[in-house]
């Protein structure tokens, strides 16, 4: 391997060290608590995992936690309802609903109901247009967790060729409009890209938002890119139960300079984001200063 492995998980515990520094100050000087709420429909056992961390992290990190869990025949009304009531909860500063939502439930009508000051996620079409549009936004935490790593390990990104393998609105449009921030040249791949192996080719940095297990091969990676990793694919190998990434780490580290493992890469730095995000909403919400350098 010649890759520097670039670890999430020890820069995320760093960003909420910071975080919890802020908060105990935020509290201290102005009795304030900044507050998340986290929306799961169902009963997907990879979503609780992920939404007990959540709750776990942000409390850690001297927040207040409020989870709602409704049945996955719940209607699209009560869904509504709630994220009413939230909207209009003065110690919610954050409201996030965890995807993906039931069929039955229309997603886009959901998060357009979040009040755009709240929404963490930065997936109301309001914020959407202001980061389009290179005005302040709530910035996805994904595709900012990814930005921070980026930044940390690369410095400036000014020219590079980016190439942003997946175009869902939730991690590959975002990712680009922030290379794009950063002034990358980007590229977005998908499903129906020709030859996407000589699109990978070209970059200088790679971020591989596909979903599909190991997808990306040293081979398509040029010599010295930097490759970041933002698939969780829970597969078999040898009878035993694996998170893989996008990428195949072992190939792809023999010929990248910098590369996010996964677990333990863009994963932690999600979650991070998500309690950046919601202490920055508080603070805009009570018109006190953003704290600096921890979101984009
Ligand atoms: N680490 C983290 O914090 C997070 C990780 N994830 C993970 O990241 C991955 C992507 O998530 P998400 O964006 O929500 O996924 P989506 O399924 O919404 O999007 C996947 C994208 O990849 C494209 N794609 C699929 N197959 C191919 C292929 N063979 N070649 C090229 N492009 C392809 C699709 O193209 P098309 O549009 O044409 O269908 C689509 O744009 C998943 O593994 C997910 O679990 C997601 C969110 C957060
Ligand atoms: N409204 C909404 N916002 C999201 O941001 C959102 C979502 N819905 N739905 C699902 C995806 C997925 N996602 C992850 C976040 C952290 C880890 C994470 O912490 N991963 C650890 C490992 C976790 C494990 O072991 O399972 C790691 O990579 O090291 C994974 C996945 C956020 N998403």
């Amino acid at each position: 391997m010649v890759a520097v492995k670039i670890d999430g998980k020890a820069f995320a515990e760093t960003v909420r060290g910071d975080l919890a520094k802020h908060v105990e100050q935020l509290q201290r000087e102005h009795g304030i608590t900044p507050g998340l709420a986290v929306i799961l429909v169902g009963e997907d056992p990879a979503s609780e995992v992920y939404v007990r961390n959540k709750g776990k992290q942000t409390r850690e990190c001297g927040m207040a936690s409020f989870e709602h869990k409704l049945e996955a025949t719940s209607s699209e009304a009560e869904l509504l309802d709630l994220i009413g009531s939230l909207n209009a909860d003065p110690a919610v500063h954050g409201i996030l609903v965890q995807l993906p939502l039931p069929a039955h439930i229309d997603s886009d009508k959901i998060l357009n109901a979040i009040d755009p000051a709240k929404d963490v996620d930065g997936f109301h079409v309001s914020n959407v247009g202001l980061l389009g549009t290179g005005q302040k936004a709530m910035v996805p935490c994904t595709p900012l967790g990814c930005l921070m790593l980026l930044r940390h390990h690369h410095g400036k990104l000014d020219g590079l060729n980016a190439v942003v393998i997946g175009r869902s609105n939730i991690v590959g449009k975002p990712m680009a409009q922030l290379l794009l921030r950063d002034n990358c040249t980007v590229t977005i791949a998908h499903s129906r890209s020709r030859d996407l192996q000589n699109i990978v080719r070209s970059a200088d940095i790679v971020i591989a938002a596909v979903g599909r297990p190991e997808i990306v091969t040293g081979a398509w990676i040029k010599a010295g890119a930097t490759v970041i990793d933002v698939g969780i694919n829970r597969v078999e190998r040898d009878g035993r139960k694996k998170l893989v990434g996008d990428v195949n780490f072992e190939s792809a580290a023999e010929v990248a300079s910098a590369i996010t493992p996964v677990p333990g890469g863009v994963g932690p730095m999600t979650i991070a984001c998500l309690l950046a995000n919601t202490l920055t909403a508080c603070c805009r919400a009570r018109g006190l200063p953003e704290p600096l350098g921890l979101t984009a």
